[in-house]
């Protein structure tokens, strides 16, 4: 396989929640971040500086991947996801939609919303179009006698464009396990929505050294069920960072990253992994998303809490940057 991995941190070596990265070696060989106006460096500095994504990868062809003007390069573009859990009622979902709708918003982010089911049609009725619906959850097959369920038909006939799968919560609280996360991305993916594949590592597993078995055997479920990535972004979502105020620090969301970009690499395609959107998620806020969005595999955030000011929010959106990836 033409990916490097020698930079991978063994799990075992995966640093905790509280503890600084003081000198992360294994990112060395990394691209740094690179704004849309880098698109000016010639390929050859491209690929120089692009170490793990070789020859083997392949110019993105989804549409979400837009191509630089030599078209020599390509970019992930980026995205930018908030689910708002339960919170919210229609008046703080007014105030929210009209903050989003007044925001200047950098337009090489791809910018989703996450409401409540019962506040989808508020939002999709109020919402500047330049940003997308997502559902919190779908069922995972055709609609029918499934009280209290939300079909991924239902979700398409309201205007949703996307649905947020296998998040935490629904892993650990609902019960939810990866067999059935997995099939669930696949229905969905049959109705055309784009699904927002969460993982992560509960802060035990993470100190038990599993961070990466967590998060590959997560992965796993999705690719097993999944007839093709194109509508895929990849949720990094540390179970220990969401909600807690203890955000990764952004060599700890790389690491992660890296190592499921490395995945992705040896377990789909190059292809997939160069183009795949991996987002991070976990206590992210104003103040920390600049950081977190300078390392060269954070492709945008999945935000809650900080979601729930729209100047933050658009604070957080405009910190994200497009990255490279070889043509
Ligand atoms: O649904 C939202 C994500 O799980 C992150 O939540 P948070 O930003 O409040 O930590």
């Amino acid at each position: 396989m033409a990916m490097l991995s020698t930079y991978l941190t063994p799990a075992s070596q995966l640093s905790g929640p509280n503890s600084a990265v003081a000198s992360p070696p294994h990112f060395s060989g990394l691209r740094r971040s690179s704004k849309l106006e880098s698109a000016s460096l010639s390929t050859a500095q491209s690929f120089n500086s692009h170490t793990r994504l070789s020859s083997a990868t392949n110019r993105p062809s989804r549409g979400i991947v837009a191509m630089a003007g030599s078209g020599k390069m390509g970019f992930r573009l980026h995205s930018l996801l908030v689910a708002t859990g339960s919170n919210g009622t229609k008046d703080s979902i007014k105030q929210l939609v009209s903050d989003l709708n007044s925001a200047t918003l950098e337009p090489d982010v791809d910018v989703v919303v996450g409401p409540p089911f019962v506040y989808i049609d508020q939002v999709k009725n109020s919402l500047s179009d330049r940003i997308e619906i997502a559902a919190q959850n779908s069922w995972i097959s055709k609609g029918g006698a499934f009280t209290g369920e939300i079909s991924a038909e239902q979700l398409k006939d309201i205007g949703c464009k996307w649905v947020i799968l296998g998040h935490s919560e629904r892993r650990h609280v609902i019960g939810e396990d990866d067999q059935f996360i997995g099939k669930k991305a696949a229905y969905a993916l049959g109705q055309d929505l784009g699904v927002i594949a969460c993982i992560g590592e509960l802060l035990e597993e993470r100190e038990a050294g599993k961070t990466f078995d967590v998060c590959f055997k997560q992965l796993k479920a999705y690719a097993d069920a999944v007839p093709s990535w194109d509508k895929i972004v990849i949720a990094y979502e540390p179970v220990w960072a969401i909600g807690t105020g203890k955000v990764a620090s952004p060599e700890q969301a790389q690491e992660v990253h890296v190592a499921v970009r490395d995945w992705l690499a040896k377990n789909v395609s190059a292809e997939v992994a160069s183009k795949t959107r991996i987002i991070y998620g976990g206590s992210v806020n104003a103040g920390n998303s600049a950081d977190l969005a300078k390392k060269e595999d954070i492709d945008g955030f999945l935000v809650g809490g900080a979601s729930l000011k729209g100047s933050d929010f658009a604070t957080i959106i405009n910190s994200v940057t497009a990255k490279k990836v070889a043509a």
